[in-house]
C-alpha cells in the first residue's frame, strides 16, 4: 500500500519535474521525501532486507530532484542545502554532484564548483551520457577560476566583432585593494600597491539588475518607479534566498553614522570565502531600502561605460564590493559595464595607501553645481577639491566667470579671465587642475571655435597643457579624450596616438588590446 503511494507520488513529482512545473515539482518532492523519511523510521517490521537501501536511494535522488527544483527557482541556498543531504545518503551521485557543481558555479564559488564536477566524472566517467556538457563545466570553471585569480579579462574580440553574441565569460576579481576606514566618509576601498592607469581592480557581478527603455513622457519618471520597485523586489528575493548575500548586504552602509560602521576583512568578499550558513542574520526591509538607496548604481552614470546589449538600456544595479567606492570630485577609477557585470579600473596612476574613488555624478562642473548634485545624493562632498574650491569660489572673479557662462559670456574670454585670475591667486599645482576642470566646458568650447581661438589662442593655455592638468587631478574621462581624438582625427593620425591610447585605457581599463582600444576610440586600424 505504502509503496503503491510512493510509486504515485513519485511519477506526478517527475512529470512535474519534466514538465519545468518547478514550483509545483518541489512540493511534490517534499511528500516523497516526507514518505521515505517515514518508510525508512519503520522498515525494522519489514521482510525485504534490500528495502532499506531501496529507501535511501529513493530519497536520495528526491533530493537531488527537489535541489534542481529549487535551483531553477533560485532558491539556491535550499538546493545547496539538499544537495549536502544528497550526498550525504550517495557521496557519488552523479546527478547530485552535477547539480551542486551548478549550483556553486552560479554562485561564483569556482573551485568548489570544479571539486564537485571533477567528483561526478570519476562516479561516472561515461557522465550519464552528459560527457559533453559535463566537460564544457569542467573547462568552464577552470577557465574563471584562472581569470578570478590572475585579473587577465581580455573583451579584445568581443569589441571588434562588434560585440557579437554574448558577452565573454567574466568572473569575480579582487586586485590589489582593502577596505579601510576613509578620510572621506566611513569605509573606503584603498590600493595596496602602486597601481598604474586603467588596471583592473575588482570585477563583481551584481546581486540584482533592472533595465528598461525610458520613455520621453515625464521624463521616464513613471518608468523609473516601476523599475525601482522590480529592482527592490528581485534584490529582497535574493537576499532572503541566500544567508551569504545577506551577511554582506548587512555590511553595507545604510547612510547614517558613518564613522561607527565596522570595517569587514575584503577576503569576505572573495568567491572562495568560507560560507557562514548558521549566521542567523535575517534580512530586514527598512535596512535593504536604506542600502539600495544609499549603493544602488546607474550604470549609464558620467564615471561609466555601457557595452554591448544592455548599452541602450537604462540600467540600475546593486554591486557589492563596488558599494564601498567613496565618491570624489578628483576621482581615480571608473567602471565599465559588462552584462550583470561592473569591472571597476583606475583612471590614472594610484599610489599605494591611495584611496580609490570614482564621481558619483559630473567632475567637470562647477563647485556650486556639485554642491547642489551632493544634495540629491544626500551628503556633503569631503574631498580634496571640494575643500579647495570652497574657499576660491568665494572670489568675487570665480563668480562672474560662472555668471557670465550661464548668459552666453564667450567662452575663450572666460577661460582667460579664470587663467589670469589663477596667476594672481598664486594657484599652483593641483589647484589649478581643479579649477580648469570645474570650467572645463568652457575651455573645451573655446578650444573647438576657431574664432575663439584665433581671438584668444595666444592668451590662454595650449589644449595639450590644459588636458594634462586636468588628468592628473581627475583622471581620465571622455569628454578629454574627445578633445585628443579629434585632434588625431584631424591630423590623420599623425598627432599623439600613444597618449591617446593612455588615456583610451584610463576611460575603458586594459581588458583591451590595441586594435580593440582604438575600434572604442573609433580610430579604425592605422
Ligand atoms: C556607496 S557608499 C560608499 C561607502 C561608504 N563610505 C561606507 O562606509 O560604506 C556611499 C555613501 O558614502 C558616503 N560618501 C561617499 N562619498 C562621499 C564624499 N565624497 N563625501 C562625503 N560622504 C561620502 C555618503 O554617506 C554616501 O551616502
Amino acid at each position: 500500500m505504502a509503496e503503491e503511494q510512493m510509486q504515485q507520488l513519485r511519477s506526478k513529482a517527475t512529470e512535474l519535474l519534466l514538465r519545468e512545473e518547478w514550483e509545483e515539482a518541489v512540493l511534490a518532492y517534499c511528500q516523497v521525501i516526507n514518505l521515505c523519511q517515514d518508510q525508512i523510521s519503520k522498515t525494522q517490521q519489514h521482510p525485504d532486507p534490500d528495502h532499506l537501501s531501496k529507501l535511501h536511494r529513493s530519497l536520495c535522488l528526491a533530493l537531488s530532484n527537489r535541489a534542481e527544483a529549487r535551483s531553477r527557482l533560485r532558491e539556491f541556498a535550499l538546493a545547496l542545502k539538499d544537495c549536502d543531504q544528497a550526498l550525504k545518503i550517495g557521496s557519488t551521485h552523479f546527478k547530485t554532484l552535477l547539480c551542486k557543481g551548478k549550483l556553486l558555479l552560479n554562485l561564483n564559488r569556482y573551485s568548489m564548483a570544479l571539486d564537485c564536477f571533477k567528483a561526478a566524472l570519476l562516479a561516472d566517467p561515461q557522465a550519464s551520457g552528459n560527457a559533453e556538457s559535463l566537460n564544457g563545466y569542467l573547462e568552464k570553471c577552470k577557465k574563471l577560476e584562472f581569470l578570478s585569480r590572475t585579473g587577465a579579462f581580455d573583451l579584445s574580440d568581443w569589441v571588434v566583432n562588434g560585440y557579437r553574441g554574448k558577452p565573454p565569460e567574466l568572473a569575480e576579481y579582487i586586485g590589489a585593494v582593502q577596505i579601510r576606514k576613509s578620510g572621506i566618509s566611513g569605509r573606503g576601498l584603498f590600493a595596496t600597491k602602486n597601481i598604474d592607469a586603467g588596471t583592473l581592480v575588482l570585477v563583481t557581478k551584481a546581486i540584482a539588475t533592472e533595465r528598461g527603455i525610458l520613455p520621453s513622457e515625464d521624463s521616464g519618471e513613471n518608468a523609473q518607479l516601476v523599475m525601482w520597485k522590480n529592482f527592490i523586489d528581485k534584490v529582497s528575493g535574493f537576499v532572503t534566498q541566500c544567508p551569504r548575500t545577506c551577511i554582506l548586504m548587512n555590511t553595507l552602509s545604510t547612510g547614517e553614522d558613518e564613522e561607527g560602521l565596522a570595517v569587514p576583512d575584503i577576503s569576505l568578499f572573495r568567491p572562495e570565502a568560507e560560507e557562514n550558513s548558521h549566521s542567523n542574520e535575517k534580512p530586514d526591509m527598512g535596512r535593504i531600502l536604506s542600502v539600495l538607496d544609499v549603493n544602488s548604481l546607474v550604470e549609464d552614470a558620467v564615471s561609466a561605460k555601457v557595452l554591448g546589449k544592455n548599452s541602450g538600456y537604462y540600467g540600475v544595479g546593486l554591486w557589492l564590493l563596488a558599494s564601498f567606492i567613496n565618491h570624489s570630485c578628483s576621482p581615480n577609477a571608473r567602471r565599465l559595464h559588462v552584462g550583470d557585470y561592473v569591472m571597476v579600473h583606475t583612471s590614472r596612476d594610484v599610489k599605494a595607501g591611495e584611496e580609490i574613488t570614482f564621481t558619483y555624478y559630473d567632475a567637470l562642473s562647477p563647485f556650486n553645481k556639485r554642491k547642489e548634485m551632493t544634495k540629491t545624493w544626500g551628503f556633503q562632498c569631503n574631498c580634496k577639491r571640494c575643500k579647495f574650491e570652497e574657499e576660491m569660489c568665494a572670489k568675487q572673479e570665480i563668480r562672474e566667470i560662472e555668471i557670465g557662462l550661464e548668459r552666453g559670456m564667450d567662452m575663450g574670454g572666460a577661460v582667460y579671465k579664470l587663467e589670469e585670475g589663477m596667476r594672481r591667486w598664486v594657484v599652483r599645482g593641483k589647484g589649478k587642475g581643479f579649477l580648469r576642470a570645474s570650467f572645463w566646458s568652457a575651455y573645451s568650447e573655446a578650444y573647438g571655435s576657431d574664432k575663439s581661438m584665433k581671438r584668444w589662442g595666444r592668451r590662454i593655455p595650449a589644449v595639450d597643457a590644459a588636458v594634462d592638468s586636468i588628468l592628473e587631478v581627475a583622471g581620465s574621462d571622455d569628454r578629454l579624450l574627445k578633445v585628443l581624438v579629434d585632434g588625431l582625427k584631424k591630423s590623420n593620425g599623425v598627432a599623439d596616438m600613444e597618449r591617446a591610447l593612455k588615456l583610451g585605457r584610463g576611460v575603458y581599463g586594459k581588458a583591451f588590446k590595441k586594435q580593440a582600444l582604438r575600434t572604442l576610440l573609433e580610430l579604425g586600424s592605422h
